[in-house]
């Protein structure tokens, strides 16, 4: 059987419907490793299936996620078919199953990204490139220390007297005992004494020369050391040593006592890893971009500095720009930057509209300016503010600051700030390549500060998904969770201010002390609802995405994100905002079935902060409910991460699995994704692309298994906007709840009558199915019909209950005169028989429309996704791009 091949091999399989199964996943990971787990115990090989899918999705979307995310050995991708077209599986027949991914032997990441900077022309990747990396990079380190080091009179000077030394030093050599002095020639003697005092001088300074360049690059192995201790990434030549401490900002960088004395009070008492790195940048006067997670002291990474290199006030105009998305953000950074200056004149002011508005900056005192970029643009263009002589710009939250809306704006305050020794700095804790890739356009010499991984949540909050189904359970699981325990501040994050005004006026009542902030709001409300936060009089802050960046409110206790965030990016922002310098924090995302598409970003950011990941209680409802992160103990190798992810399996798949898969049990699949390589520069998030995935194995996990309990009462919210309301008598004794027929509110059962009919009156009913796997009908045809009229049914859409009875019916078969079907079938049927005879393009279709298999003679063509189930176990294997170049 080719490695490829489809087909459900299972003891328990009753007949030929079972043979050859799809399915659709809604997340499928890609290039899964080909190992199974090692100790074979731990696997029963039930049901091997070969599962072939062209997913139609926002794939490429998960490659740019793939690129953003830090963690290089796992991808998810999906969802095939998912997005275009919802799947009608039923709830009853979803079910949970857990793919386990093992981590890649060598991370394709790694791979691309050498593949990348070998593009770039940047990072070594065959043995002469290497050398030439190595050599290269001794020079910078060596012109870095002649730079650092020594002048450069003298360093020729050196130069010179080395090469003198080594001469004479040859010809002595060459003398050999006649270089001795002679007795009597004192005179010959003293000069002779003389040179050789002098060579013996020169040769110490060139040891002490190679002195310093040892100690330099012993200094450059301790700094790597340090950085590794503390998760500081840096990249940029020459790059300054990280701090140690505090104090070091008075002897390397003769920082002045007050701002020492400001940190203390403040009650800093070591930087935290940005400050440790970014801080030696930009004292040294280097640009900067930097990355570094949700709470972990930015602000005053740049602030500092700022504050240091002003010395003091001038009349020069504005000095320093720090630019922030929104209001909030830009009024706490001035409060904060006011504190660390406390103690010296300095002018720190926040523009605000009054001041865009009706000042003239030529007569404002003004050190540090404090705006948002649309403020700031607004006044320049008045022409009442003149940035020429601005000696720091800084971009705080840049990724945001870059995003098509403010873009322009920054750009024209960025051309404003005219000073062509300007320091420009980027800082956020989300950084895209993309914003790298522009901000690179204007600085020069850039030092990058990335701390742990890029782009990842901060790891003293606690993550939880809970699916609730639809937008009415969202209100119900809220309303649960804070009956349950509510412990304020509570941050609750919906998508926009007309969301926000309802949930609003559905919580202004209850006695949670709700508030709300969002943009419609007047500049005096927001500062009221942020000040009435902070102090504690509200308990529930319910804001648009506002807040969602850089605010700083200490001790958020729970931010729960009401509506799913748009992005990765939005998430790490919105849950950042518990979790703070260093204190836990908790976040909640709520989803429901809609959201589903998009949990796989959200599970990248997951799996990348290595946190702690609970699920939701909801799980065993329906599959795609959790996505856990736990370690596999199964194997032995306890280090390794484990990503589980539910599927859902629709189509024959489905019933496979509904007859030979438990609930809750755990399956390892193996199989490949077949992908072209992401083309440099489409990183836009709509761009789609196909991928082919070819899953080779399910093999059930047995030393994965777990139970999920459900405490105290459960109202479920049942997907598809119905809710279900489970009384005790479904629940177990272990405490899962037993979902049944799945009793509606409305009394009724889900698609019951036609189900019911068709169990109780098989002969009443075509079974479709035989024809369908036979390809004589098409494979969307129903599975089966009601004879002399119109109803059909799709097994993918039947309740559970309906697939436990439904074999040993007595259906009437259903065979129909093939007719174009017939032929289709034929010629998939030569294409078995005769594979040479075609033309095989699966592995480099470049548009996806084009056939999959094109007969060398006749033209026809042939798809996979249309194909009869059968077709699939018997395909010729995928070949790669390479050799199926070869076909053609
Ligand atoms: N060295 C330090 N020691 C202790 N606390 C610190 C230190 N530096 C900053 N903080 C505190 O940490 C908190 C978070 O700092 P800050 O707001 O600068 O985080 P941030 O990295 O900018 O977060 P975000 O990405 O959300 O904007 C603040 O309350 C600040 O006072």
């Amino acid at each position: 059987m080719p490695r490829h091949t489809m087909l459900a091999k299972n003891d328990r399989d009753e007949g030929p419907r079972h043979r050859h199964a799809t399915f659709t996943i809604p997340y499928v990971i890609s290039d899964l490793v080909a190992q199974p787990p090692t100790e074979a115990s731990t696997l029963t090989n039930r049901p091997t299936v070969v599962l072939p899918h062209a997913a139609n999705g926002p794939l490429f979307n998960t490659l740019g996620d793939y690129r953003y995310t830090s963690d290089p050995t796992f991808m998810l991708t999906g969802p095939p078919k998912f997005l275009n077209k919802k799947p009608s599986v039923p709830e009853e027949l979803e079910k949970m199953v857990v793919i386990v991914v093992r981590e890649r032997p060598y991370p394709r990441r790694r791979r691309h990204h050498c593949r990348q900077s070998q593009a770039q022309g940047k990072t070594p990747v065959d043995s002469s490139e290497k050398l030439q990396f190595i050599e290269k990079e001794h020079r910078t380190i060596d012109s870095s220390l002649e730079n650092l080091e020594i002048p450069e009179n003298e360093k020729s000077e050196m130069e010179d007297e080395r090469n003198t030394s080594v001469v004479k030093k040859r010809k002595r050599k060459e003398k050999g005992t006649g270089s001795d002095s002679v007795e009597g020639f004192s005179v010959f003697k003293s000069s002779k004494l003389k040179k050789e005092a002098a060579s013996e001088e020169n040769d110490q300074s060139v040891n002490e020369l190679l002195e310093g360049k040892k100690e330099y690059y012993r200094q450059l192995e301790r700094d790597a050391i340090f950085r590794k201790e503390h998760n500081i990434h840096v990249s940029g030549s020459n790059i300054p040593s990280p701090l140690h401490s505090f104090a070091e900002l008075r002897s390397r960088y003769k920082c002045r006592l007050y701002l020492l004395r400001n940190l203390t009070e403040l009650g800093f008492k070591e930087p935290t890893p940005i400050q440790r790195q970014a801080i030696p940048v930009l004292l040294s006067g280097r640009e900067c971009f930097a990355c570094a997670p949700t709470g972990s002291g930015k602000t005053f990474t740049f602030v500092f500095p700022i504050l240091v290199k002003l010395k003091h006030t001038s009349k020069d105009g504005v000095r320093a720009v720090i630019l922030s998305p929104t209001k909030e953000l830009a009024a706490q950074t001035t409060r904060e930057c006011r504190k660390l200056a406390k103690g010296k004149k300095f002018y720190i002011r926040s523009m605000t509209k009054q001041l865009a508005k009706s000042n003239d900056f030529s007569k404002l005192r003004c050190d540090v300016l404090i705006s948002t970029p649309l403020r700031l643009q607004f006044a320049i263009r008045k022409g009442k503010l003149d940035l020429s002589r601005v000696e720091f710009l800084v971009l705080d939250e840049s990724d945001k600051l870059f995003e098509a809306g403010m873009l322009e704006q920054v750009d024209f305050v960025v051309k404003a700030c005219s000073n062509p020794s300007i320091l420009r700095s980027l800082f956020s804790a989300t950084l895209p390549d993309i914003v790298e890739d522009r901000a690179r356009t204007i600085m020069h010499d850039a030092v990058r500060v990335i701390i742990g991984r890029k782009n990842s949540a901060s790891e003293t909050i606690k993550q939880k998904l809970v699916y609730v189904g639809s937008e009415e359970g969202k209100l119900l699981a809220l309303r649960q969770s804070f009956a349950e325990s509510l412990n304020p501040p509570v941050l609750l994050f919906v998508q926009n201010k007309e969301r926000a005004k309802e949930l609003y006026d559905e919580l202004k009542l209850e006695n949670i002390r709700p508030d709300v902030i969002h943009s419609d709001l007047s500049q005096i409300q927001r500062e009221n609802a942020v000040d009435n936060f902070r102090a504690g009089k509200t308990w529930v802050l319910i804001a648009t995405d506002v807040v969602a960046r850089g605010m700083d409110f200490k001790g958020v206790n729970c931010v729960i994100n009401y509506d799913f965030p748009d992005s990765a990016a939005a998430y790490i922002h919105r849950i950042g905002r518990s979790g703070r310098a260093g204190r836990s924090g908790e976040a909640i995302t709520l989803y429901t079935e809609a959201d589903i598409p998009f949990l796989r970003n959200i599970a990248n950011v997951i799996m990348s902060s290595g946190v702690q990941f609970e699920t939701s209680v909801d799980w065993k409802y329906c599959a795609s409910t959790v996505i856990a992160h736990e370690c596999s103990s199964s194997d032995g190798d306890d280090n390794k991460s484990v990503l589980m992810i539910p599927v859902v399996f629709s189509g024959d798949l489905a019933h496979v699995v509904a007859c030979h898969v438990k609930e809750n049990d755990c399956v390892y699949v193996s199989g490949k994704l077949s992908v072209d390589p992401l083309p440099v520069g489409f990183m836009d998030e709509s761009f789609q692309s196909c991928f082919h995935i070819v899953a080779e194995n399910v093999n059930f996990v047995e030393g994965l298994k777990r139970r999920v309990c459900v405490k105290g009462s459960v109202k479920s919210v049942y997907p598809k906007g119905k809710n279900f309301v489970l009384d005790e008598n479904d629940r177990q004794n272990d405490g899962e709840v037993n979902l049944g027929e799945g009793k509606s509110e409305e009394g009724g059962v889900m698609g019951g009558d036609d189900w019911r009919d068709l169990v109780k009156n098989p002969k009443q009913w075509w079974d479709c199915r035989k024809a369908k796997l036979d390809g004589v009908v098409k494979a969307r045809h129903p599975d089966f019909k009601k004879k002399g009229s119109s109803v059909s049914l799709w097994l993918e859409n039947a309740p559970s209950w309906v697939l436990e009875g439904i074999e040993g019916l007595g259906f009437d078969v259903y065979a129909p005169k093939s007719k174009g079907v017939g032929k289709e079938v034929d010629s998939w049927k030569d294409l078995l028989e005769n594979p040479d005879n075609w033309w095989d393009n699966r592995a480099r279709k470049m548009n996806q429309k084009a056939p999959d298999f094109k007969h060398k003679n006749t033209g026809i063509g042939l798809w996979v996704d249309s194909s009869p189930d059968w077709v699939f176990s018997q395909l010729p294997p995928l070949r790669e791009q390479g050799a199926a170049s070869s076909d053609k």
